[in-house]
């Protein structure tokens, strides 16, 4: 018997992008997201290598090359905002630290949510409390007191995936943390960014960054190094108290944007964490993105990974419709290389993000001014390559999609 319902947790990039493609192929597609609307918010998230292809095949790269960010390079500041390294766009052929597609989070997940929305049952506002698998299918409970069968459920809901906690396990057991917190959030544009992404390293491993988007605004981000933290993740208010008790006398523009915070529509913190699960399958239940592989911002794959990885386990599905067994197998076969080179942290790991001493953030300066230079320039390429590190089939032109939006 063919599995034809699939049931997919979380409406941000992987899941979206995982409808789209199981509904070229035929299945029957409902998405439930926790939130009561689609997430806005989230810095510019890197579409590299591979997932440039992904994007050309659902044919949505014209409004993303339309939204997508336009900076001409990261530069490293001092407290006193002078620059003491800079990096291009054009540095690596637009595969540098700013990639030549760099798109904001919400509105990639904006893009995807408008190709599937007319042809996808979209549930905002709930989650799924229980699983149930057996032979025939998956009895799902959920959190607003409904319950349904699907044929398959995956879960696309990120590092602290609900799906992942269900059917395969806690997130003591999947989710590493790296040694540091970070802040996500809007704050008015300063009006002297002149495209350029803007990153600031304070003595103890504190972080500050500011980029530049369109209509008026700017995304900045805060980050610390620190052992895991216990916190309420629903409590933003404590979360941004932490924060300005790290970060109050760091220098440079922190403390406008410590003001600024508290008005921030999206603000979003989370530990800097991998995740690594070893099968990404458990019977009818499957991970896609974050919730399966994460390699934390730290290698900046996250939104290609899950791109790839949506194309991978539709295709896979679509090819044996009939034994979703083989067909997660072949998925994680396609993909463990990929993911595994992309999972590796750049040089330095945390230490290069968050550097504590003054030495330290000199060295780090220092290291960005050679990375255009040899033979730092070959390492650098070396990482950046790793967003090629696998070839995509051409499942479409197996399965005669059904026409996108058809
Ligand atoms: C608001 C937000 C801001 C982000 N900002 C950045 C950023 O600035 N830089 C960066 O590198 N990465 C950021 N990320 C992470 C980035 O989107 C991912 O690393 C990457 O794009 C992979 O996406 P994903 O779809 O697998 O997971 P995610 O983008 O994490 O999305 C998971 C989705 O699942 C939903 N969800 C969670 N739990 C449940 C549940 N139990 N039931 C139903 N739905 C659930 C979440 O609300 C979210 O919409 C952000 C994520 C979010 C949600």
């Amino acid at each position: 018997m063919n599995d034809r319902t699939v049931l997919i947790s979380g409406a941000s990039i992987a899941g979206p992008a995982l409808a789209y493609w199981l509904h070229r192929y035929g299945f029957d597609v409902t998405v439930v997201e926790r939130s009561p609307a689609l997430r806005p918010g989230g810095h510019a998230v890197d579409v590299r290598g591979v997932a440039r292809d992904v994007v050309e095949r659902m044919g949505i790269m014209p409004r993303v090359r339309q939204d997508s960010v336009d900076e001409r390079g990261a530069a490293l500041v001092d407290r006193n905002g002078r620059r003491t390294a800079t990096m291009s766009v054009e540095a690596f052929g637009g595969e540098g630290i700013v990639a030549e597609i760099e798109i904001m989070r919400g509105d990639l997940s904006r893009i995807l949510y408008d190709a599937t929305r007319d042809d996808v049952e979209y549930l905002f506002g709930d989650r799924i409390v229980r699983l149930g698998q057996n032979e025939a299918g998956v009895d799902v409970d959920f959190a607003s007191g409904a319950a349904r069968r699907f044929d398959l459920v995956v879960g696309a809901d990120g590092v602290h995936s609900g799906v992942r906690g269900l059917a395969f396990g806690p997130d003591s057991d999947y989710v590493r943390h790296l040694g540091a917190y970070t802040a996500y959030f809007t704050v008015p544009d300063p009006g002297d960014l002149d495209s350029w992404f803007l990153m600031y390293n304070a003595p103890g491993g504190r972080v500050a960054m500011l980029r530049p988007e369109r209509g008026g605004t700017a995304k900045a981000s805060l980050g610390f190094t620190s052992p895991p933290l216990d916190y309420d993740r629903r409590d933003v208010r404590y979360q941004q108290r932490i924060l300005a008790d790290r970060l109050a006398d760091a220098g440079w523009r922190v403390p406008g944007l410590l003001a600024a915070m508290p008005d921030a529509p999206d603000f979003y913190f989370d530990a800097i964490c991998q995740v690594r699960v070893d099968r990404w399958w458990r019977g009818r239940v499957a991970l896609v993105g974050d919730a399966g592989y994460c390699g934390s911002p730290l290698v900046g794959l996250g939104t290609s990974m899950s791109l790839v990885g949506a194309y991978v386990l539709a295709g896979e599905l679509a090819s044996s419709p009939d034994d979703h067994e083989a067909a997660f197998a072949r998925y994680q076969d396609e993909m463990r290389d990929y993911v595994a080179a992309a999972m590796e942290l750049p040089p330095g790991g945390i230490n290069g993000y968050a550097p504590h001493s003054r030495l330290m953030i000199s060295l780090r300066a220092l290291s960005m001014r050679m990375m255009t230079r040899w033979p730092m320039r070959q390492l650098l390429a070396r990482q950046f390559q790793k967003s090629d590190a696998i070839v995509l089939r051409d499942y479409a032109a197996q399965h005669q999609p059904r026409h996108a939006g058809a």
